[in-house]
């Protein structure tokens, strides 16, 4: 064995061991350590628990003792409140005077009473306290919360009052955008309207204009059959037929007429020569033979320019109704003599001339109804019957009369109850001439129409309607015609009307004017009664007893109808469109009666001037708001210091922008000034346009109405400077009538330019003008109209036949109150020749307008009764 290797192991083992034990020692040692420790612990433990459990005893004893005297308490508590009721209902019911039981009953009570009193009372008094301390802590936090509810209502106020501030923003664009909404709604409600009425038009238009084609349409041949070559029946619907062509003769007749009665001579003769353009000469019949014809006289009267060439009177027919003359073996009638020829042609006769009733019977219900007839037989100069004899232009009166004899007759047997008589004496005659053979065959057709009786024609429907040998057949009831008479009596009540309309009564103006007279007779037997003469009621409504209303209504369906576009026509282009005759019609009403009023009175109100109610208003409260507005009441404020009694504010459209001043500043005259708000201008400039259109419309019906051309004005209204003007007519105090029973606001004038065209107050009247007597009429407020006057310079221009009338604004106690108005002085440019415009003006100097307004007064013929301050003058 080799003893290495255990003396090694031997070494390790005693290492390991020595190891061991020096572990085992630190083990003991450790443990010592700790059993030293724990036992230091369990000691103090030990010395807590014996201190504990001492304080534990002691403290178990004092709560025994608290216990103890709690109990005691509780009990001496309950004694106490015992005692106490008791003692409390003794002492009530000794305090209520018992004073005797009290001291029978409770001496011992009485004594201790005191004591238990005083306990209870302190008690009381604790609890009192107590429950006031509670109390003051709770109104004191109530308080605080208050006073944080304050601090936010406070600012809730703010913010409301922040709020109404806001809402009286959007109240105020609410109410401004509500205003111009209603100006969009009416203008659009106009709109709707004017549309619906141009549809009602164009529909009217389309209708009439199928029919003109018609009419057009039909052959000259079918016409000369209908005389010829078919029965009776047929006769009397072409007759018929006849009355409605005959309507747009007489109507151009009468333009005609009512231009040679005011003398315009030159245009009376274009429209005629227009007319022969259409209608030939009837003394030119070689060529014509023609059944039923349609003719007019025409006499000139010697006042003519050219009437020693005319002394002739022209007869005229229509030219399309003509028809070449047949070879001379041809039988006249070529259709009346040949019934195999003439069924086919009596046939389409029928009922083209069934169209043609229908025609005039539509024209009658659309109250196109006022109709004539006039007849020529050519051919009775072939004839053996009558004839009326030629009418001699010299004697011109007893012509007629014999000639309406002969009218008179044909109407009244036309029409059974009725009788019309036309007749025209100076200076043109406008009548009728029928032939015996006419004649016959009208009272023929009258007797059938006029009485409703039955008629029917020959056997073989076609004979001889040239030989007048026709015959009614009473009792066949086959063809009867029934409701004609009252056909016609609808057609003479159409034509009375005619002559009832005002543009015809303008005829009427002068003493020896034509005179239309209209008869109607109860019974045909009876003398015929006159129920109208027109030319002596006329004669009133040229004395001013009140200024002439016009309206522009017709004028405007004139130019809708038209589709003119703004532009009047300048001639007349057609004679048959129907259309245009209407057209015409309506012209010549409005410029008839635009003439009368400027000639003899000045001044008219109008009406349905195409200006929208809902731009005035808001011209009116823009103005009305602008004199309200600081910086202007201080210059009302001058204006109570001086004559004039009202305030200004003027706009002349320039160049380089509008121009505006305010006036009168010290007194009188006026000063620049800066418009303060873009609405205001807004509504100045949109209104101020309208007008501007609106005298532009004025000036061209004037043109018209003095027989010009449609457009002479055009050229002088370019670049003109008109203006316009508010005025404040400030409120009168009643002691400024203390002296006086009227003020005066404005003094009498008259206006400078062309045409003034007044908004006036709808509600404070106070315009006069001066009529011929001198007399003052004043214009009654009208909330829609306008007032319209004419100016010096166009009295100059029209060398005074247009009248500048004077005028001036009066106040009355009852018509004291402010007064707004709107002048707008309608000038041409400063360019402008005034050349005498009427034929009779004569021959004044040539001067421009410029001049004219320059030297005023030397061209102006002053009013006279003049008010001092001439800077009024405009
Ligand atoms: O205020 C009015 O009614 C008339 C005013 C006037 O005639 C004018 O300014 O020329
Ligand atoms: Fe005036």
């Amino acid at each position: 064995m080799r003893i290495l290797p255990v003396l090694q192991e031997v070494k390790r083992r005693r290492t390991i061991h020595a190891k061991m034990m020096i572990h085992a020692e630190d083990w003991d040692a450790g443990t010592h350590n700790c059993t030293d420790t724990l036992v230091a612990a369990g000691e103090r433990l030990h010395e807590a628990y014996l201190r504990k459990r001492n304080t534990y005893e002691a403290e178990k004893e004092e709560l025994a003792l608290i216990d103890a005297n709690l109990s005691s308490a509780v009990h001496e508590l309950r004694l106490l409140q015992i005692l106490a009721v008791n003692c409390s209902e003794s002492y009530d019911f000794a305090e209520e005077g018992m004073e005797a039981s009290l001291a029978a009953v409770a001496p011992e009570v009485l004594q201790k009473a005191p004591s238990g009193r005083q306990g209870f009372e302190l008690k009381a008094e604790e609890h009192l306290r107590k429950f006031a301390r509670e109390l003051h802590g709770r109104a004191q936090s109530i308080l605080d919360d208050q006073r944080v509810a304050l601090e936010h209502a406070k600012s809730a106020m703010k913010n409301a009052s922040k709020a109404e501030q806001q809402v009286d923003g959007i109240k105020k664009t609410y109410e401004d955008q509500k205003d111009k909404l209603n100006i969009l709604r009416e203008a659009m409600i106009e709109a709707e309207e004017e549309a619906l009425c141009f549809d009602g038009l164009l529909e009217q238009a389309t209708e009439l204009i199928v029919r003109a084609d018609l009419y057009r349409a039909r052959q000259p041949s079918d016409l000369a059959a209908a005389g010829y070559a078919v029965s009776w029946k047929f006769q009397v619907w072409s007759f018929l037929h006849y009355l409605t062509a005959t309507f747009e003769l007489l109507v151009m007749m009468l333009i005609a007429l009512d231009l040679a009665h005011a003398h315009y001579w030159k245009q009376a003769l274009e429209v005629i020569e227009f007319l022969q353009g259409e209608w030939t000469n009837a003394e030119d019949s070689s060529e014509n033979y023609f059944v039923m014809g349609t003719s007019v006289s025409w006499y000139r009267p010697k006042s003519w320019e050219d009437g020693n060439e005319h002394k002739e009177p022209l007869k005229l027919v229509p030219k399309s109704k003509r028809r070449p003359k047949p070879p001379e073996n041809e039988p006249k009638a070529e259709g009346a003599s040949d019934p195999a020829e003439g069924t086919p042609a009596i046939e389409a006769e029928a009922s083209w001339f069934d169209n043609g009733l229908q025609m005039a019977q539509g024209v009658q219900g659309r109250g196109l109804s006022f109709q004539t007839v006039s007849t020529l037989d050519d051919r009775s100069k072939n004839s053996n019957h009558a004839k009326t004899e030629p009418e001699v232009p010299g004697k011109a009166k007893e012509q007629v009369e014999v000639e309406l004899a002969e009218v008179a007759e044909v109407v009244e047997i036309m029409c059974g109850e009725s009788k019309v008589i036309v007749d025209r004496v100076v200076p043109v005659s406008f009548g009728h001439a029928v032939s015996g053979w006419e004649k016959e065959q009208l009272c023929r057709s009258a007797k059938v129409l006029g009485h409703g009786e039955h008629w029917c024609p020959d056997e073989d429907g076609v004979k001889g309607s040239d030989s007048g040998e026709e015959e009614l057949v009473d009792g066949k009831t086959d063809h009867k015609i029934k409701g004609i008479g009252d056909f016609m009596d609808d057609l003479m009540e159409g034509f009375a009307e005619l002559y009832r309309a005002p543009w015809l009564n303008s005829l009427g103006r002068e003493q020896s004017a034509a005179q239309l007279r209209i008869y109607r007779l109860a019974d045909p037997k009876i003398e015929a009664q006159r129920c109208g003469e027109v030319g002596t009621g006329l004669r009133s409504i040229f004395a001013i007893t009140q200024v002439p209303e016009i309206s522009l209504k017709s004028f405007y369906k004139a130019e809708a109808d038209s589709n003119l576009e703004g532009r009047l026509p300048v001639r007349v282009t057609s004679l048959l469109c129907r259309l245009q005759i209407q057209i015409v019609g309506h012209l010549v009403l409005a410029c008839s009666e635009l003439r009368n009023a400027c000639e003899e009175v000045g001044f008219f109100v109008l009406t349905d001037h195409g200006i929208c109610d809902a731009l005035m208003e808001s011209l009116r409260k823009e103005c009305t708001a602008f004199f309200k507005r600081p910086p202007q009441s201080n210059v009302l404020g001058m204006v109570s210091s001086t004559d004039s009694r009202f305030l200004w504010l003027d706009h002349v459209p320039c160049d380089d922008g509008p121009a505006w001043s305010l006036g009168p500043v010290h007194g009188r005259g006026s000063m620049p000034w800066q418009l303060d708000q873009e609405e205001f201008a807004t509504v100045w400039t949109a209104y101020y346009a309208e007008v501007e259109k609106l005298v532009a419309r004025l000036m061209s019906l004037f043109a018209v109405a003095m027989h010009l051309p449609a457009t002479t004005f055009d050229s002088a209204l370019k670049n003109h400077r008109s203006s316009m003007r508010a005025i404040l007519y400030p409120e009168l105090a009643e002691a400024d009538f203390e002296q006086t029973s009227e003020v005066i606001r404005s003094p009498e004038h008259t206006d400078w330019g062309c045409v003034t065209v007044l908004l006036a107050d709808p509600e404070v009247s106070g315009l006069e003008i001066c009529d011929k007597d001198g007399g003052w009429t004043s214009i009654q407020p009208q909330r829609h109209a306008l007032v319209v006057n004419l100016g010096e310079l166009l009295q100059w221009w029209t060398g005074g036949k247009w009248l500048a009338t004077p005028h001036r604004v009066l106040a009355r106690p009852d018509s004291a109150g402010e007064r707004l108005s709107c002048p707008y002085f309608g000038l041409v440019n400063r360019e402008t020749l005034l050349q005498p415009l009427l034929a009779e003006s004569g021959n004044h100097e040539g001067i421009t307008a410029g001049e004219f307004l320059q030297n005023h007064e030397r061209y102006s013929d002053p009013p006279k009764t003049r008010g001092q301050d001439t800077s009024l003058k405009r």
